[in-house]
């Protein structure tokens, strides 16, 4: 039985089309045109949602700068209040959401409703962390500084930046927007949100949530449209004075063309997986199936390069093939392991890399087989660093293995790629694994576990082309902020006697 769009949802169909979210109410856009959402299973439009115009971005922007200043003068603990009223309105309707993510991006049954029930956690977590970290602030004295006496106190503290954009990626277009509504939302500052096409709808309803909890007209708005065609208005706009997001290339691209704001950028990442001769072989095996293969490698922290001793590596390779056999491959209602990849262009590319290491002689570990945008789990042995998948991220159920011969070329391929998101070491020496991990040019590094991003209060970062800036609840709610200070001048010096 359907659930989205029913219920309390329902005012946010209009027909068959999804609205937008401006000024506190629901709208068609004035365009008249709707952008299809094609589920990756049945490969026919499941939902559309708006093309959003111009001047629709234009009066979002606008009535976000005014709502930002009313918000700004709420008290804290009214803005957590509200938080936390979302998130637990998003969580008693995880179910509408859950089905939207299954339709739209094919994500598992049962891992759909966790990102929303994730979601709802890191909105609360974000409420309580905000009331913490900006309920304080800094007394500097003059002192401390040569040359001066103790005449000045400066008194700093977190103020709002203003208008945060967030752009959210399709594989967690709930989980990565409320990473971003929540720090933006408790600092004092309005939300303009551009959901991903393939995963509107469900942030469309995660948006109704924060509706449904209360928050004030124009705060937060959710635009729709295909970020081909408004992104660079979005980007680039006068009214937005902080970008949050979290995709691939385009984000080098929009960090070129915005303007002097603050960016927040997560992107792709080639997570390397270093094995040692002394790691637990099991444990190596189910973290890589897990981390190269949930969510059918449509993670950017998933593991995208095994680099593995040669002497261990035919017993590895035997481990892993045995648990991608269990692997249920089929649609994701089924709740299966390995779903439909998010679209057909998506499918025709991780195909381009397989067929590319074909040619080039790596050794197929499972036979290649594809039925539409379904790609059954492969790993592919003997890699060299010839083939394109020794380096480009597949955002797939396919993974490389590059059979190495000392940990110091491990960390060689690791520090070649242009990406540096996270990256993992199996080993039972700790003192290796720290030094392999200082070794590593990644924004972070699990020892015995696959790469991760949650939970979400841990710090997540990418280097090089994986980023800039650093998420995770705290970091973000600091990132933003900015600092104001004000500086009390004493007529003369002071000093407390004790
Ligand atoms: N480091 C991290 O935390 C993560 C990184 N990723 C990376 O994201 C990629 C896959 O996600 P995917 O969604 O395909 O990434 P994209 O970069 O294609 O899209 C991300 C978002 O940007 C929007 N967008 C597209 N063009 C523009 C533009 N010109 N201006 C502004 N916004 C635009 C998209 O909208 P629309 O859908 O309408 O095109 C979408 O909302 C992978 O490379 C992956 O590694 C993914 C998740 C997490
Ligand atoms: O987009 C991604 O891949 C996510 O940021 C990964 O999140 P996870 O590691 O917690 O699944």
């Amino acid at each position: 039985m359907a659930l989205a769009g029913t219920g309390v949802f329902a005012e946010i169909l209009d027909g068959e089309v999804y609205k937008y979210y401006a000024d506190g109410e629901w709208h068609a856009s004035s365009s008249g045109k709707s952008v299809a959402i094609i589920n990756p299973t049945t490969r026919k439009t499941q939902y559309k949602v708006q093309a959003c115009t111009q001047e629709e971005v234009n009066k979002v922007m606008e009535a976000a700068k005014v709502a930002q200043k009313a918000w700004a003068r709420t008290p804290l603990w009214k803005r957590a209040e509200l938080l936390h009223k979302a998130a637990a309105i998003m969580k008693e309707h995880k179910a509408p959401i859950a089905e939207c993510l299954v339709k739209e991006i094919a994500k598992p049954a049962k891992d759909a409703v966790s990102e929303v029930v994730r979601s709802g956690d890191l909105v609360s977590y974000t409420a309580e962390e905000g009331v913490r970290i900006l309920g304080e602030g800094k007394l500097l004295v003059s002192d401390s500084f040569p040359g001066n006496e103790r005449n000045k106190y400066c008194l700093s503290s977190k103020i709002p930046l203003g208008v945060v954009l967030a752009i959210p990626p399709f594989n967690y277009p709930v989980n990565l927007a409320v990473s971003k509504i929540g720090p933006a939302l408790i600092a004092g500052n309005a939300l303009v949100l551009k959901p991903p096409t393939q995963g509107a709808v469900a942030a469309l309803h995660m948006v109704h949530c924060f509706h449904l909890a209360g928050f004030p007209k124009g705060l937060i708005s959710c635009v729709t449209g295909k970020g081909s065609e408004i992104g660079d208005f979005l980007t680039m706009h006068p009214g937005v004075n902080c970008i949050s997001f979290t995709g691939g290339d385009t984000g080098i691209a929009i960090s070129k063309k915005a303007g002097m704001v603050p960016l927040q950028m997560e992107l792709g990442g080639k997570d390397a997986c270093i094995v040692l001769e002394d790691a637990d072989l099991d444990l190596v095996a189910a973290n890589i199936v897990k981390g190269g293969f949930s969510y059918s490698g449509q993670r950017c922290t998933a593991v995208k390069v095994v680099l593995i001793m040669e002497s261990i590596a035919d017993a590895v390779v035997q481990k892993v093939n045995a648990k991608l056999a269990k692997l249920k491959v089929g649609p994701p209602e089924d709740d299966s392991d390995i779903t439909p990849v998010v679209t057909e262009s998506s499918a025709n590319f991780i195909e381009g890399l397989v067929m590319d290491a074909k040619e080039k002689g790596a050794t197929f570990c499972q036979e290649y087989r594809r039925e539409g945008n379904l790609i059954w789990p492969l790993l592919l042995d003997h890699v060299r660093p010839d083939m394109r998948i020794a380096w480009e991220e597949p955002f797939g159920p396919v993974l490389p293995v590059i059979r190495i011969n000392s940990v110091e070329e491990g960390i060689h391929h690791c520090n070649a790629s242009n990406f540096g998101l996270q990256g993992c070491v199996f080993t039972r020496d700790i003192n290796k694994a720290i030094l392999i991990s200082d070794a590593m040019e990644t924004g972070t590094v699990q020892i015995n576990s696959a790469p991760a991003r949650g939970p979400d209060h841990f710090p997540f970062q990418g280097l090089k082309d994986s980023g800039i800036g650093s998420q995770g609840i705290t970091n973000s709610i600091n990132m933003m902020t900015k600092v104001k200070s004000t500086v009390i001048n004493l007529p003369s010096p002071s000093y407390t006697m004790g």
